[in-house]
């Protein structure tokens, strides 16, 4: 099946989501720091919120175009005996502090469903007389693995509440027939390491940036960074970003909007220096060089001149607020089609500014209810969507979307 992506803009064919079920309603408010949420969030409000969102993407996504809920990837996977066996193998050993391994002769008879919901729940229906905590990140499709190229790289989380998801996502990428081609080219890390997808952005066919956060190690980093200029990546931008929550991730603080306009954090990015390493590879070895602003390194290695918007506008509180609602995490679904959470009224001022037609989500459905979407014609729109229940689990329209086919023409 065809899968690769050269760039964050090119248009989007195929995306993996997961639609909010029960995991979110098991969330208990003493546990939710534990949980990576700031709030516990209504899983009504927040399912349609996601569904509409995934109706907007449909709206503007190419004929042919497929939006895949990683659930039913999984559940594909787990028809298998073998599969599921070995996945339970390896979450008893993966995750050895969590004490899975006295229930393993039982988890080893469920049936697909109900081991996938053992996956999302943390325990077993009916008797749930085992209880790990839920799964409620799994929302956020985007950190569990990276396309870049024709590569893929399995991300490995830093934090153990999502654990159980990325382990998930390496059963999905190693046994189900999406991942045929790009798991040939799987990039894997030591036990050591941490990398999260979120922290990955693909600038071009030979450029990636990768964030060296909370969640990303500087060894997970220089592993991946290896591995991909060994597979034909001629730059790994090495972006050192603030590590803390409210940034855990590159893409809380920068994505593109287009090939050459990104929407940026101001602090964290325009107004820092020395904050980026550039890595490429002479004779078969890494060649790191610093460098002191990313915008500069960006226009040196695409000859291209770039664009920051500010997330937020040009107000400091407001760049602080915004960004702390995804403002900066937009999602391209075509190069200049982007879209955000609605609440970031600011960021949507300031991409107005540089040309995008702000559109709500319904106001962009209901005029392209009865003709196809063409990007070429409508020019730069910003869409705004409503996620007020989905922006308390601290994440925006990239962190949850995952792609895996984007290409240049419709
Ligand atoms: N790429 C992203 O920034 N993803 C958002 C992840 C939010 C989730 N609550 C987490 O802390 O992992």
């Amino acid at each position: 099946m065809k899968a690769g992506i050269s760039s964050e803009t090119d248009i989007l064919k195929k995306v993996i989501v997961h639609t909010p079920g029960s995991e979110v309603s098991l969330v208990n408010p003493s546990k939710k720091e534990d949980l990576l949420f700031d709030d516990i969030i209504f899983e009504n409000d927040a399912r349609i919120e996601h569904l509409d969102m995934l109706k907007l993407f449909q709206t503007a996504m190419p004929s042919g175009g497929e939006i895949i809920e990683i659930l039913d990837l999984a559940l594909h996977c787990f028809q298998a005996e073998d599969v599921r066996h070995q996945f339970i193998e390896m979450m008893i050993k993966e995750l050895a502090d969590e004490n899975i391994h006295p229930i393993e002769k039982d988890l080893k008879k469920l049936d697909a469903e109900t081991l996938l919901q053992f996956v999302v729940e943390g325990s077993i229906p009916p008797s749930r007389h085992f209880d790990l905590n839920p799964a409620p990140n799994l929302l956020f499709t985007r950190d569990l693995a990276a396309v870049v190229g024709n590569n893929i790289i399995i991300s490995k989380a830093a934090k153990k509440a999502r654990a159980r998801e990325f382990l998930l996502m390496e059963t999905i990428v190693m046994h189900h027939p999406l991942f045929n081609e790009l798991k040939k080219n799987a990039i894997h890390t030591s036990p050591q390491q941490s990398i999260e997808g979120g922290d990955v952005i693909v600038v071009s066919e030979n450029i990636v940036m990768i964030g060296m956060s909370e969640r990303t190690s500087f060894s997970g980093l220089m592993g991946v960074a290896e591995q991909l200029l060994d597979s034909g990546i001629s730059h790994v931008l090495a972006v050192d970003i603030p590590k803390q929550r409210s940034s855990m991730h590159l893409d809380t603080i920068f994505t593109f909007a287009d090939h050459d306009e990104c929407v940026v954090f101001p602090p964290a990015i325009e107004e820092k220096t020395d904050n980026v390493v550039h890595l490429h590879s002479v004779n078969g070895s890494v060649h790191a060089k610093k460098k002191t602003s990313l915008k500069a390194t960006l226009e040196e290695l695409t000859e291209k001149e770039f664009t920051f918007i500010k997330c937020g506008g040009a107000d400091r509180i407001n760049q602080f607020r915004e960004q702390w609602t995804d403002g900066a995490n937009v999602f391209a679904l075509a190069p200049g089609v982007i879209v955000g959470y609605e609440r970031n009224t600011r960021t949507f001022e300031a991409l107005a500014d540089h040309g995008y037609t702000h559109m709500d989500q319904f106001s962009f459905i209901e005029k392209f209810s009865d003709k196809p979407f063409n990007q070429q014609v409508e020019g730069k729109i910003a869409i705004s969507f409503q996620g007020h229940e989905l922006c308390r689990g601290r994440g925006g329209a990239r962190c949850m979307t995952l792609p895996v086919l984007r290409e240049k023409d419709q």
